[in-house]
């Protein structure tokens, strides 16, 4: 059996986290952890046998997986937490600064605990970051635009962020236009010279598009989580396999 705690329960991947756990053979939730949690796992719905944490502090578990679906705020010192207390850490939450992230790595190698990072479980997104990579080393020409549902604390989204970090590893750098803004922003973010545009609406989930441009063609690629059960398979497949792993790794590719 699989035991995990679940930090965030409350929000809206934390719910959907707790179904799928719920519904998975060889999976436990035996805790949960929120700083607003107030009441019993009873009043949440939840088992009697799962414990509720509403201070870091307090976390006395013998959960084998930390699932962290929180904020940007409190990610790091979450994951640290978790590193420190032999949780393997699983970590969804986006925001993390890659200085954070990699004090995180560090304290995962010198622990010899495996974790994984992944700022997008679903398997669209995943597979949009790996395409956008490849076309990169054709089409330097490139922008990445990110739709999200108007809660989301943080932009860009992680993903956005990765597919531009990705695309970095194999892009010439060069010029791409050179227009003037005469409305501040209006060209969006700068990652080494890649634009990220990051949309926020109602109605929406999580999206993506990376458009490429050469001469005389164009490439779009594109993908849609329309529900947050698209991220749960790639969970599931993160607590099945992260004790295989010896440090903290970055990406669900790394587990596929
Ligand atoms: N990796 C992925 O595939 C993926 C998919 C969806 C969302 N996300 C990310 O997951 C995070 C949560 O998304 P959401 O839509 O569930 O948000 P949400 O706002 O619905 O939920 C956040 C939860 O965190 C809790 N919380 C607040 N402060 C906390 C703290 N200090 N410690 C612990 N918990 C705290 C809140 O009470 C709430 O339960 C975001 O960073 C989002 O970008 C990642
Ligand atoms: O809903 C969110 O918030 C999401 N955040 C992740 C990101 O920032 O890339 C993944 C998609 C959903």
């Amino acid at each position: 059996m699989t035991k995990i705690l679940l930090a965030g329960f409350t929000g809206s991947m934390g719910q959907k986290a707790i179904t799928m756990i719920n519904e998975t053979e060889g999976f436990e939730l035996s805790a949960v952890y929120s700083p607003r949690a107030n009441q019993s796992a009873a009043d949440y719905g939840l088992a009697d046998s799962v414990s509720v944490y509403n201070q870091l502090a307090d976390i006395d578990s013998d959960a084998d997986i930390w699932l962290d679906f929180t904020t940007p705020d409190s990610v790091y010192e979450n994951t640290k937490f978790a590193i420190e207390h032999g949780f393997h850490p699983i970590i969804g939450t986006t925001g993390l600064t890659d200085d954070q992230e990699s004090e995180l790595i560090q304290l995962s190698k010198d622990k010899q605990l495996g974790g994984l990072i992944a700022p997008n479980f679903g398997l669209s997104a995943v597979l949009l970051m790996k395409f956008a990579k490849q076309a990169a080393e054709y089409f330097p020409d490139v922008e990445v635009i990110e739709m999200h549902h108007e809660d989301k604390k943080d932009a860009p989204s992680g993903t956005a962020l990765s597919t531009a970090k990705m695309i970095n590893e194999v892009r010439k750098p060069h010029e791409q236009g050179d227009s003037k803004e005469t409305m501040p922003g209006v060209r969006g973010g700068d990652y080494n010279g890649i634009r990220i545009h990051a949309v926020r609406l109602p109605g929406y989930i999580a999206h993506e598009q990376v458009l490429f441009g050469g001469s005389g063609e164009a490439l779009t690629i594109r993908q849609d989580s329309f529900d947050r059960s698209s991220f749960m398979q790639g969970v599931k497949v993160a607590i099945k396999n992260v004790k295989n792993l010896r440090e903290l790794v970055v990406g669900l590719e790394n587990l596929l």
